[in-house]
């Protein structure tokens, strides 16, 4: 190094400030470039904060940002008497000045969201005064080489954004339109699923022997991984802003329309029409549902309240779980809004059975599994003294295979029918009677039943018709009970948790295969973002003397093996040790020489990860 000549260096950015924000030779005879310090230290800073919101791990938004903050329903139900009693013209649960300053209002970007569920590693939190666009950080959950200043990473000048639209990370200026993404849906967000090869047919699928393996075996299943994209796509799917939609109601925002298909005249909600929507949560990230009944008059508080409470504690795999409740002026009129969890992809029983463009077609096996799946959600309804009141073909959602189902509206009709005192028993009891309704509806739909209503008509096995002729009759002395009912088709629930435990376990075996893969994609990006740039061909670090060499090198050792006689030696399981040890930074040591053998570096891989995390880090900046 020259240092008598500093005029090579005087265009290379100071490592020193690239890692600490800083060097304390600037004054002192460093050569390097220091650029504008007050950009430098901004920098500086502002990983300071994402790593202080990194690492403060019970860091909790404050209460003006997020009605969720101060957790207790009481308070919630508070809000929505003193909303009622100013009857305001704002949104009940978002003040002007809570917008203002609320952390993702206006311009937030669910595309650049970091939601990593807390105390998942990685998980990063916003700080108190951390600007609304929290950068998307893909390394940050790998576990692996994830440091807080890679939450400047490169994504951010990521493709993920359509020609045109505004940049994800871009500064927020006070009265921005929102950032999402202009086109509907987003570009980049149409998954190509198509492109894969499907499974071949059957008739041309060989016998393998026992050490044979098709390309096939090697991936998740085409049909699962198609479900999933689907599902991903759909629940990333927003909706352009503007229009009539409020862009933030309570604690939510990006509202999506989802009745599109809507069958009318429906005498439900007490004749309130209402709207159903996909929505982002402000206080955690996720996607809820919400459905708005309009123009509701509620004028206690415990009105809402009191069901929310008593429904909030029915947490069961067959009932969508109820997560919020509250009146809103969003909309402009007094709507209740009562948020429950989204299932991707899911439809009613009626669109899956009746409707869809391929109905599923209904077998015996599906109605004894449907007959089960409902039988526990009323269990566990029924022993926390409340009811549905709404089972039918409209409100059991199919959320995935082997056909799941689960009641996906609960809640409403308590807060609706509050005032009149109805008796918890006899609900219960229709309940059995709906129960049956849907089953019968269902039956008629086998080829070759009769759809008269009676049962006896219907393509059905005896045990089952029983089990109808027991729920749909209304003249029994004795009110009917969910062990009477269970006794009557209880050799029918083994073979029904037989199979789902099947498919668990099957998926379970798919999860098995694809372990390493996020960390080790991941990585890979990693490495190969910093590896082989035009740049650093004639950066004097990445020379054979610069402290970048040992990455060149290890990447040679790591891809470009050869064996004895100069073939190359691809050897998958090699990569793979590697790359863990490198992403678990173990202190082993390895020996890296190199092409022409006449110099050799020993390094271990605890270095090694360390070396590649400054420079990616530093890279990123
Ligand atoms: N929790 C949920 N997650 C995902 N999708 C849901 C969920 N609940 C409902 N859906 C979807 O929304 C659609 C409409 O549901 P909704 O309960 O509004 O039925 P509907 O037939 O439109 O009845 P209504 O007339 O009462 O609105 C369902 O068919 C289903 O596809």
């Amino acid at each position: 190094m020259d240092k008598t000549n500093a005029e090579w260096a005087k265009d290379i950015p100071c490592k020193n400030i690239t890692i600490y924000g800083f060097c304390k030779y600037e004054n002192d005879g460093c050569i390097f470039n220091h650029g504008n310090i007050k950009q430098n230290a901004n920098a500086a800073a502002m990983s300071n904060v994402k790593f202080n919101a990194k690492t403060a791990s019970s860091f909790t938004p404050s209460k003006a940002l997020n009605a969720k903050t101060s957790s207790s329903t009481a308070i919630k139900a508070e809000k929505v008497a003193k909303a009622l009693a100013s009857a305001a013209e704002q949104p009940t649960v978002s003040s002007p000045l809570a917008m203002k300053s609320a952390p993702f209002a206006g311009s937030y970007n669910p595309y650049a969201a970091n939601f990593t569920p807390v105390g998942s590693t990685g998980a990063s939190t916003p700080p108190p005064s951390a600007p609304a666009r929290t950068s998307f950080n893909p390394y940050s959950a790998s576990g692996g080489l994830s440091t807080p200043g890679e939450e400047l990473n490169a994504l951010q000048s990521s493709a993920s954004f359509g020609p045109g639209s505004p940049a994800p990370f871009a500064q927020d200026t006070p009265g921005r339109q929102t950032n999402f993404p202009s086109v509907y849906p987003p570009s980049h967000s149409i998954l190509q699923y198509h492109l894969y090869a499907p499974d071949p047919p059957l008739h041309l699928k060989v016998p393998l022997k026992a050490n044979e393996r098709t390309a096939e075996t090697l991936f998740i299943p085409n049909d699962i991984r198609e479900d999933l994209l689907k599902k991903n796509q759909a629940a990333l799917q927003v909706f352009p802003s503007g229009g009539n939609l409020p862009e933030i109601v309570g604690d939510y925002f990006g509202l999506v329309p989802l009745e599109f298909h809507s069958r009318i005249n429906k005498d439900r909600y007490e004749g309130h029409q209402n709207s159903l929507y996909k929505v982002f949560s402000n206080f955690d990230g996720k996607i809820y549902i919400m459905r708005r009944i309009h123009d509701v008059k509620i004028n206690e508080s415990v009105q809402v309240f009191k069901p929310y409470q008593a429904w909030k504690k029915l947490v069961t795999s067959n009932v969508a779980e109820l997560r919020d409740a509250f009146i809103t002026r969003a909309f402009n009129d007094a709507s209740l809004c009562v948020v429950h969890d989204y299932f991707p992809q899911s439809s009613s029983l009626y669109e899956t059975h009746f409707v869809s463009f391929s109905p599923i077609p209904i077998t015996q096996d599906l109605l004894w599994s449907y007959l089960v799946q409902l039988c526990s959600a009323l269990q566990a309804a029924h022993s926390l003294n409340l009811a549905f009141n709404n089972i039918c073909l409209d409100k059991v959602i199919a959320s995935g295979r082997p056909g799941r189902i689960k009641i996906s509206d609960s809640c409403v009709h308590d807060i609706l029918h509050y005032q009149e005192d109805g008796d918890v028993t006899q609900q219960q009891q229709q309940d059995y009677v709906d129960l049956g309704k849907l089953l019968r509806d269902l039956s008629a739909k086998i080829l070759g039943s009769q759809d008269s209503g009676s049962v006896d008509a219907l393509v059905v096995d005896d045990d089952f018709k029983k089990v109808l002729h027991y729920l749909l009759d209304t003249s029994a002395a004795e009110p009917k009970s969910l062990p009477e009912l269970l006794a009557l088709f209880s050799h029918r629930i083994l073979p029904v948790v037989s199979a789902l435990q099947t498919y668990a376990e099957y998926t379970e075996s798919i999860l098995a295969r694809e372990l390493e893969n996020a960390r080790l994609f991941r990585l890979m990006c990693k490495l190969n973002f910093i590896f082989g740039r035009v740049e650093s061909r004639i950066d004097i670090n990445w020379s054979e003397s610069g402290e970048k060499f040992p990455i060149i090198l290890f990447y040679d050792y790591v891809f470009h093996q050869t064996d004895e006689s100069g073939k190359p030696d691809m050897d998958l399981t090699h990569v793979l040790r590697c790359l863990n040890k490198l992403d678990a930074g173990v202190g082993e040591k390895l020996m890296l020489v190199t092409p022409d053998e006449m110099n050799c570096i020993i390094i271990s891989y605890k270095e090694l990860k360390d070396l590649i995390d400054s420079t990616f880090r530093a890279m990123s900046q």
